[in-house]
């Protein structure tokens, strides 16, 4: 077995080599998709090595980010995020607060309290005629001063290579459980998935000083079925152990971190953990006054939009046992960012 990710307060989370999965033996296989599964049902997340993601890739996607939220923020808000149901486009920093809170006087409230310290882009997938992905225009000055150009074909590129990472993270997730590899194709092709570029800009130390309550990404579960993490060097992301305590996600080089979201924990009838994280400063005190920015970059799967959501077979013995009714997956998503915009 791997030395684990993370280890520390009951919490523990798996490093996983995906390659084992997808070009091992068939007993490797086997072997790794009971550890995705078991990592899915006790930690709610895991970290996964050699995958099919390039680090060049990786790191190209992370400097074309940088380069749009450097852009001016006129330029910015001229792609913003508009409904619930396109969730598409530019968030600037005040305007999503993640929390558990679906009372939506309750979320303003603690908006205005303490907002999160990001900003955000949401590119869905191409082609979904309603609601058109909104893209910067990459012929301006701006944009080639910022370096832009490029940006529409890498995003475009990279949404279908962690669309196809999905895809593998479901069948290792069935051949875990024991169901056929293909089980969960039909319901996870379309791509209903959306990346999300993510920056936390430097803040000074006394923003962190004065507010203890004060965070860069508040606490939150995702909604779908699991979420890609990408992130850089810095630190800060943290999820919560069994015990109730937020215990650091270590940034390990080239890995992926994958959690289960809440979609995901009720297809399993909570036989699969969707956990709590957020993101706090990173836990190095710097030298100077300031926390340095941090990037990262979030890839939320779905089931189809179109799908319609019951208990896993395998998940139950008996109809009572079923702990939720069925759900339409679109439905169940909109209804879920509609609380926190
Ligand atoms: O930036 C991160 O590391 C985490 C972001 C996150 O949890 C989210 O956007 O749902
Ligand atoms: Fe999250």
């Amino acid at each position: 077995m791997e030395k684990a990710a993370v280890s520390d307060d009951g919490l523990l989370i798996p490093l996983i080599d995906l390659s084992k999965f997808l070009n091992g033996t068939p007993d490797q296989r086997i072997e790794t998709a009971k550890a995705i599964l078991h990592g899915f049902q006790t930690a709610g997340f895991i970290y996964l090595k050699n995958t099919p993601i390039a680090p060049e890739t990786r790191k190209h996607v992370f400097d074309m980010s940088a380069n749009f939220f450097s852009l001016p923020l006129d330029d910015k808000m001229a792609v913003g995020w508009t409904t619930p149901e396109a969730n598409r486009g530019y968030s600037a920093p005040g305007r999503e607060k993640v929390t558990q809170l679906s009372d939506l006087a309750a979320v303003a409230k603690l908006k205005e309290a303490v907002p999160d310290i990001k900003e955000s882009i949401e590119i869905g997938r191409e082609h979904e005629e309603d609601f058109p992905n909104q893209w910067p225009d990459e012929t301006t000055t701006a944009a080639t001063a910022a370096n832009i150009p490029g940006f529409k074909s890498t995003m475009v590129d990279f949404h279908d290579q962690c669309k196809a990472v999905h895809v593998e993270v479901m069948r290792a997730i069935a051949v875990g459980m024991g169901l056929s590899e293909s089980h969960f194709d039909n319901y996870v092709d379309v791509g209903d998935n959306t990346l999300r570029l993510l920056h936390y800009p430097a803040v000074a130390r006394d923003v962190f000083r004065a507010n203890p309550n004060q965070v860069r990404a508040g606490e939150h579960s995702d909604y779908g079925s699991i979420t890609l993490l990408f992130q850089d060097g810095r630190g800060g992301l943290q999820v919560k152990s069994p015990n109730g305590n937020f215990v650091n996600a270590t940034p390990i080089e080239d890995t992926i971190v994958v959690n289960a979201g809440d979609l995901l924990a009720r297809w399993s009838n909570d036989t699969i953990k969707s956990t709590i994280h957020r993101v706090v400063e990173p836990p190095v005190t710097p030298d100077g006054d300031t926390y340095p920015a941090r990037y990262s970059v979030a890839y939320f799967c779905n089931p189809n939009f179109k799908s319609h959501i019951e208990a896993i077979p395998g998940t139950y013995a008996t109809e009572t046992e079923k702990k939720y009714a069925g759900v339409n997956t679109g439905q169940y998503l909109v209804q879920r960012l509609a609380a926190t915009y």
